[in-house]
């Protein structure tokens, strides 16, 4: 449950590598975006998008090129005394020493966190109880994330930040993860999560955003960003049919199609208006419309083509992109005849 009370706020904010001398990049790229007390915030974005680099300014590990950055109102870099005792961090590799048991390594990061969670509470939590005295080498990749992910709870942090949190999980392990992040952030506890699963995403996410290249390419709601993507309907077209004897695809709601043999993919942003056209010619044609696939937009289709929208804005993308999409119509045009010999 969200009470609008900005936990993190982030205006603005920039973040260079290198220097004049060697040679600069800029990772982050004003980048502007807030959570409140209680969401969970996913950041998502391809590799080298910005993601850790953004995460990192928030939790205090380093100082901005520019702009603004607020956590539980303060700054995490010049005041990371006030922040770091309320912030809870599972970094993407924990670095353990290897000859410890995971509950020494509990009891030692334990010794430098206020307001410590038990460490049997910690290591239950996250399902390593059971091999609380297996030293960290012989853990497995997936037990080695979650005993970083008790760490991060020693504190019972008001804000948490999981880079990458369920990578090397296996799927069980991944859904206990999830219940156990869904049962925090129930409990009051605002999460900042980056993540390359959609699906975790899709599952956890109050609200998100897709970095690009440093950039916001997009966010909002997860039902909102999904909502900016076509529904998709796909068909193979009866025996002696083609698909200029098929509705106006204007007239059904239809953005864009494509023929490959028998098979027709419709895009459509008014999915129950194309798919009642379609069914209802079927029913008056007395055909059946073989391979029937109806579906809304995902959030990986939405992930996909956002990416892919703003690597072509780039000068680099829209070299790459030139060619692509030939074999997609516009409904507009509609192209039958074209579509005709194709399915002939
Ligand atoms: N210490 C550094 N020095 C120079 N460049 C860096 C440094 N750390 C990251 N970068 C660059 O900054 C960009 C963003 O990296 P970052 O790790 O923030 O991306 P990410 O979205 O977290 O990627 P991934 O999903 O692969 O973890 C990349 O181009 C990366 O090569």
């Amino acid at each position: 449950m969200t009470n609008n009370e900005r936990v993190i706020d982030v205006t603005d904010l920039r973040r260079v590598y290198g220097d004049e001398k060697r040679g600069s990049f800029e990772a982050v790229r004003s980048v502007t975006f807030s959570v409140d007390r209680g969401e969970l915030f996913a950041l998502l974005g391809t590799n080298g998008a910005g993601k850790t680099s953004t995460v990192e300014l928030l939790e205090g590990l380093a100082a901005p090129a520019a702009g603004r950055v607020r956590v539980l109102g303060h700054d995490p870099y010049t005041e990371r005394g006030r922040v770091r005792p309320r912030i809870g961090v599972m970094l993407q590799e924990g670095g353990f020493p290897p000859e410890l048991t995971a509950a020494e390594t509990v009891r030692m990061w334990a010794g430098c966190t206020s307001g410590s969670r038990g460490m049997d509470e910690a290591l239950e939590m996250v399902g390593l109880a059971r091999r609380r005295d297996v030293r960290v080498k012989q853990l497995s990749g997936g037990e080695k994330r979650r005993l970083d992910l008790a760490l991060a709870l020693l504190g019972r942090p008001e804000v948490l930040f999981l880079d990458e949190p369920t990578t090397g999980l296996d799927a069980e392990g991944r859904r206990a993860t999830w219940e156990l992040v869904r049962h925090l952030r129930d409990g009051g506890t605002t999460v900042l999560l980056t993540t390359h699963y959609l699906e975790e995403a899709e599952e956890l996410a109050d609200r998100l955003a897709i970095l690009h290249e440093g950039r916001i390419a997009a966010s909002g709601r997860v039902a909102d960003v999904v909502a900016t993507q076509p529904s998709r309907i796909s068909f193979e077209l009866p025996d002696g049919y083609v698909l200029g004897d098929l509705p106006p695809l204007p007239e059904l709601g239809v953005s864009g199609h494509e023929v490959d043999g028998p098979t027709v993919r419709l895009r459509t942003d008014t999915l129950q208006r194309a798919a009642t056209g379609l069914l209802v010619w079927a029913r008056d044609e007395g055909v059946e419309l073989r391979r029937l696939d109806v579906r809304g937009a995902s959030l990986e289709e939405a992930f996909l083509q956002i990416a892919q929208d703003a690597k072509g804005q780039s000068p680099q993308g829209r070299a790459q992109g030139r060619g692509q999409g030939q074999r997609q119509g516009q409904a507009q045009g509609q192209g039958q005849g074209q579509a005709k010999e194709m399915v002939a």
